[in-house]
């Protein structure tokens, strides 16, 4: 008796209602969406609904991964709500920063996310295999304490900074002409600590800078800059071959 009592109460207090008032008038035809607990009842996680909150509050729209309106092309990145104006930060090239001559041969081996900066340092924005577990590896090594000196969200599903899906933009085609540029940016000792989370992008290597040298290497980010006004539900495309005269 008490076990099926317990069983009853622990039954009563899993039952969430998220509308009383409909539920009190439609009590027999209701269906019931069972989860396993309480802390699984979520179909998206917290920060993808953040993100989408604050980037439309906070930019005046957002932008989606989703699969590309070109045939064979995987997928790109749409605009889903509001407009982007032109001249607008659209999208951030997340990944790890190689110099010139550190080693990234092996990374690069059938790796479309590799990208070229014009002075020839690379960033690598691929989210899976070997590069992944590169970023995640540099992103530990450069925590100081409990405070992250990047972000490790773009690695996932849902990026806690919904610019970091840059690498995911299309070259453009015929039909489609370019309507993001990139552009390139050198992050200075001065940038806040406090918003280094935030950023998507790590050194390959540890810095070896000696105690008291004044010297900082500058960290580079890659963002993506709107060519014109663009409109919800159009698909972003860059230009992969920039001509640098
Ligand atoms: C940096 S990735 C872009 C993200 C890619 N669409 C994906 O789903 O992983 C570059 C790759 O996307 C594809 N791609 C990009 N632009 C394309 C285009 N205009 N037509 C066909 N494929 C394209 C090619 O496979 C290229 O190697």
């Amino acid at each position: 008796m008490g076990g099926w009592v317990r069983r009853l109460r622990a039954r009563w207090q899993a039952y969430r209602y998220r509308f009383v008032p409909w539920i009190a008038v439609n009590l027999k035809d209701r269906k019931v969406r069972s989860v396993p607990k309480g802390t699984q009842d979520k179909i998206i996680p917290d920060s993808a609904v953040l993100s989408t909150l604050v980037m439309l509050k906070t930019l005046g729209f957002c932008t989606e991964r989703k699969e590309s309106s070109l045939v064979g092309a995987g997928r790109g990145v749409f605009v889903t709500r509001g407009t982007v104006p032109a001249k607008t930060v659209v999208s951030m090239y997340p990944g790890t920063m190689y110099y010139p001559f550190e080693p990234i041969l092996l990374q690069s081996i059938a790796n479309p996310f590799v990208f070229r900066c014009i002075d020839g340092v690379f960033i690598d924005g691929n989210d899976c295999r070997i590069s992944k577990m590169i970023y995640r590896s540099c992103a530990g090594r450069d925590r100081i304490g409990p405070y992250l000196t990047c972000d490790r969200s773009w690695l996932t599903q849902y990026p806690k900074n919904p610019l970091a899906v840059g690498q995911y933009v299309n070259n453009q085609s015929a039909g489609h002409p370019a309507n993001v540029a990139y552009q390139e940016y050198n992050i200075q000792v001065d940038f806040p600590f406090t918003l280094r989370k935030y950023l998507p992008n790590i050194h390959y290597s540890p810095n070896l800078q000696t105690a008291g040298d004044a010297s900082y290497r500058s960290l580079r980010v890659v963002v993506l800059v709107s060519l014109r006004d663009i409109q919800a539900g159009e698909e972003l495309f860059s230009s992969y071959f920039t001509l640098v005269e």
